[in-house]
C-alpha cells in the first residue's frame, strides 16, 4: 500500500474513532475516566511506592489535560500532585513540537493558539530539561494490540517520541490512555515509519502491555 493510501486509511479511522467517542454518554466517560485514574495511580504506586520504600523521591509524570470527549484527567493530575509526583503537561509549539509546563492545582490555563486544548500559563521547558520523568501518558483516539497509536493528527507526539528511546536504559514508559472500546485488533492502526509505538495503554480495566520488543512499561 502506498503512503498516501495509508494516510487516507488513517483519516477514515480517525473520523470513525472520533464519531464513536462522541457517542459515549457523559456518565460513561466519567466512569471510565475514573477507572483510568485508579489504574494509572495504582501503576505509579506499585512502581514508586512499594512496601518499605516510603521516602524515595517521586518522579515527574508527563501527563496531558484531557478535553471532552477525551478521558478526563483533571482528577488524575490532582491526585498525582497530592501523592507527591511532579506533573507537566504539553504546550503546542510551532512546527508541531511540544514543550512542557508544570501543572499544579489552580494554575491558570489558556487555550492553545494551535490546537483545541488547554495549556497552563508558566515557563515552558524542554523535555530534556525536566528532571526524572517516570512516565509519559500519551493521548490517543485508539491503539492496536501491537502498540500502534492513532492521535488527533498533528503528529505532535510522533515527533516528540521519535527523539526518545522506546526501550533499553533510560527509556521512559510511554503509555496511552483510551476508553475500553478504543483498543483495536493488531494491525488495525495503519503504521508509517514515523509512527512511534507505545509500550502499552491504560484502559479503565488495567494496563495492556504491547509488543514483542522489550519496550519500557
Ligand atoms: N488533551 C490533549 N492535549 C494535547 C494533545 C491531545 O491529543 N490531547 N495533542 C496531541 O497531539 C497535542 C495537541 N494536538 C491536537 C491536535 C488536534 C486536535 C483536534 O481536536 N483537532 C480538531 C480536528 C480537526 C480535524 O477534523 O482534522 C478537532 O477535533 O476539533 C486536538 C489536539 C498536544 N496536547
Ligand atoms: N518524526 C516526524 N518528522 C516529521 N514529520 C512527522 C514525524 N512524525 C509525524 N510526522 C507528520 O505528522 C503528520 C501526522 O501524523 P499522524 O497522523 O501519525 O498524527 P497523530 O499521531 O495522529 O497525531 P498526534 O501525535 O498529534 O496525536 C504526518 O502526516 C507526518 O507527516
Amino acid at each position: 500500500m502506498t503512503a498516501s493510501a495509508r494516510d487516507t486509511d488513517k483519516a477514515g479511522l480517525r473520523a470513525s474513532l472520533r464519531a464513536s467517542r462522541a457517542t459515549l454518554q457523559a456518565s460513561d466517560r466519567e466512569d471510565q475516566s475514573d477507572g483510568l485514574r485508579r489504574v494509572v495511580v495504582q501503576y505509579l504506586s506499585d512502581r514508586y511506592r512499594p512496601a518499605g520504600r516510603l521516602d524515595s523521591p517521586l518522579p515527574t509524570v508527563a501527563a496531558y489535560l484531557g478535553v471532552d470527549p477525551e478521558p478526563a484527567t483533571e482528577r488524575l493530575v490532582g491526585e498525582l500532585r497530592r501523592l507527591g509526583f511532579g506533573v507537566v503537561v504539553p504546550v503546542c509549539e510551532p512546527a508541531y513540537r511540544l514543550s512542557w509546563v508544570r501543572w499544579v492545582p489552580g494554575v491558570a490555563l489558556q487555550r492553545s493558539v494551535r490546537a483545541p486544548v488547554q495549556e497552563p500559563v508558566g515557563p515552558r521547558l524542554a523535555f530534556d530539561d525536566l528532571p526524572d520523568v517516570g512516565l509519559i501518558l500519551v493521548p490517543a483516539l485508539g491503539v492496536d494490540r501491537t502498540g500502534n497509536r492513532i492521535g488527533q493528527g498533528g503528529g505532535y507526539y510522533d515527533r516528540f517520541l521519535a527523539d526518545r528511546p522506546v526501550d533499553g536504559p533510560g527509556a521512559v514508559p510511554r503509555l496511552g490512555m483510551v476508553y475500553r472500546t478504543e483498543v483495536l485488533p493488531a494491525g488495525a492502526v495503519p503504521s508509517e515509519p514515523y509512527d512511534q509505538p507505545l509500550g502499552g495503554a491504560f484502559t479503565p480495566d488495567g494496563l495492556l502491555r504491547f509488543g514483542t520488543r522489550d519496550r519500557a512499561v
